[in-house]
């Protein structure tokens, strides 16, 4: 690749105006008002204000992340924002993969399809550079310092060359040290051309900027201007002292009232008819390149992260170990068949299906919501996001599920199917597995957080166990059982499970006279063909993954929450 191919051109940088911006939550109160300023193209911008005061709220509008209730915002004099580098408070990319690979990875998800493999290799090549983190390129970003993640976290965006950066509090946590090393490296990166604006609580991080934003716990607009300017204005040596000063205030309105008279005294009033807010969204990555990137990403984050991968496959092989422990061998033995031993081994076998694939989805999609929040903002689509988890997690239920069936079968736990029958069953198995897969994925699309989802497994394991039709056969239970029953993805399961394994005939004429009886109880719950059983597994798949998009959706994503 030459250097005339890679390099890319120097960005102008892009002015941003915002006029009379208010916001308001739905409770009715207002936590910004009447907003007004300009930064220059280049300019290097810190937003301070006390806690709460709105100061994410403002970076967030400013991104287009956040509609306005009032007011516009424009870049360069029009509402397209071009591309805008959005670097959030947390850390938020995967801790597991090396810096470099993290980087190409968002590259791939960023950068134009057409982009070829050797050009994302220099252009991560150029921001490491640029972010002087070079010599950390094979390290996993979980064991990088606070100020190199940060810096790690600029360089996610800094690949597409934002016109406008906008990062909020970008130095918390970080040592005065390492917070001066980052706003000079910010510094050159506005020297390059970006515009860049900052959230921040250290009021010290102000004198490496070109302009300070300063915000009432109101929300309002108490002053915008040079650093100079603005210890001129409040009348101190040193702005550490400012929020002292605006608390000082006989009124909340005195210091915006002030500066609105000064700036009226010094320039015409801005003007508020310029177009809506409305940053343009990102060119997207073509859906099917999402995906296939999504799906390296999670392979690579799982097979380098060898205690989840111990946990995905170790535990069920426990589990078979347990059922191997459980089941005395025989029980579909034709002339002395133990047929409540048989009802119990296809259920929990159903049930061993099930519990993998939810526990596989479980954690997926709760534990990395910001980085997803994140990725919306850069133009992920949901469906490669959801596929992409699927893609990685069912060949790896397959595996599982095969150990499963084809360990019980050697062992004489099962009854001795042909090659036909046992891929029936395998089937049925995964089916079940891929449908659990998606419901919890649905369930960790739907939480906040790991506690919560692991709260909820009692709650989805309970009803399939007890409506399944195995404890208590579906013809035994109460109406409102009998209804809930059909819901259970494991009771299709297991009832095809049962069809293939043959239990009807075995306990009809095996020579059990337990069979007779207990088929009476289980009436047709086993004579239905198993391709029907598949049609309803396969149908609970694509429900639950169809609302576990719904959900994402509904979630409004590209909105903090
Ligand atoms: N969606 C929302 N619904 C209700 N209140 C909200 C919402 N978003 C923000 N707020 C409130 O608006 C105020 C401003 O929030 P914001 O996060 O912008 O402040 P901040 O200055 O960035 O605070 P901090 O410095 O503590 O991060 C806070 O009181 C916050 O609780």
């Amino acid at each position: 690749m030459t250097t005339e191919q890679t390099t890319s051109p120097p960005r102008a940088g892009v002015g941003i105006a915002a006029r009379g911006l208010g916001q308001s939550v739905r409770s009715g109160r207002q936590i910004l008002a009447d907003i007004s300023l300009s930064i220059a193209p280049g300019e290097v911008v810190a937003i301070v204000g006390a806690s709460g005061a709105g100061k994410t709220t403002l970076l967030e509008i400013l991104a287009g992340v956040q509609q306005p209730t009032a007011g516009t915002v424009t870049y360069d004099g029009t509402a397209a924002a071009g591309t805008i580098g959005v670097v959030p408070q947390d850390d938020i990319i995967h801790r597991e993969l090396p810096l470099a690979r993290t980087l190409r990875y968002a590259a791939r998800l960023r950068l134009p399809s057409a982009t070829g493999p050797d050009e994302i290799g220099d252009r991560v090549a150029e921001v490491l550079a640029e972010l002087r983190l070079t010599d950390r390129a094979a390290t996993p970003v979980g064991l990088l310092s606070g100020g190199e993640r940060k810096r790690a976290s600029i360089a996610v965006e800094l690949l597409t060359r934002p016109g406008v950066f906008l990062l909020d509090e970008p130095t918390s946590g970080l040592d005065p040290a390492i917070a001066v090393e980052l706003l000079r490296v910010l510094r050159a990166l506005a020297d390059t051309g970006a515009t860049i604006v900052l959230t921040t609580h250290q009021v010290t991080d102000v004198d490496h900027c070109d302009r300070v934003v300063v915000l009432t716990r109101q929300g309002r607009l108490a002053f915008t201007g040079t650093p100079a300017a603005a210890r001129e204005f409040f009348g101190l040596r040193s702005l550490v002292e400012v929020h002292l000063r605006l608390d000082e205030a006989t009124r909340p309105a005195e210091w915006p009232d002030r500066f609105a008279e000064q700036r009226d005294a010094e320039q015409p009033p801005l003007s508020t008819d310029d177009a809506d807010v409305a940053a343009t969204p990102p060119r997207r990555v073509g859906r099917l390149r999402q995906w296939a990137v999504l799906t390296a990403r999670n392979a690579e984050i799982v097979v380098r992260n060898r205690l989840t991968l111990a946990i995905l496959l170790g535990s069920p092989l426990m589990v078979l170990g347990m059922f191997a422990l459980l089941f005395r061998p025989g029980a579909f033995e034709p002339s002395r068949p133990s047929p409540t031993v048989t009802v119990m081994i296809l259920f929990w076998i159903a049930f061993g299906g099930f519990f993998f694939g939810l526990t596989y989805g479980l954690l997926q999609i709760c534990t990395e919501l910001p980085i997803l929040r994140r990725e919306r903002l850069a133009g992920v689509r949901l469906a490669p996001y959801l596929l992409a988890k699927v893609t990685v997690l069912l060949p790896l239920l397959a595996l599982v599920d095969l150990a499963l069936l084809g360990v019980l079968r050697g062992m004489d736990r099962l009854p001795p199917v042909g090659g036909t029958d046992f891929a029936a069953l395998y089937a049925t198995l995964l089916l079940s597995s891929a449908a659990a897969l998606a419901l919890g994925l649905l369930c960790s699309a739907a939480v906040s957080d790991a506690a919560q989802a692991t709260l909820m497994l009692p709650m989805l394991c309970f009803p399939q166990v007890l409506f399944v039709g195995a404890i208590l056969p579906v013809p035994a239970m109460a109406v409102g059982g009998q209804w809930l029953s059909y819901a259970m993805s494991n009771r299709w399961a297991f009832e095809g499970l049962g069809h293939t394994a043959g239990v009807e005939r075995l306990w009809r004429d095996g020579g059990s006279p337990l069979g007779p009886p207990l088929l009476a109880t289980y009436g047709d719950s086993f004579s239905r063909p198993v391709w029907v059983d598949w049609l309803v597994l396969g149908g609970f798949v694509l429900l639950f993954l169809g609302a576990a998009w719904a959900v994402l959706v509904r979630r409004d994503l590209r909105r903090a929450s």
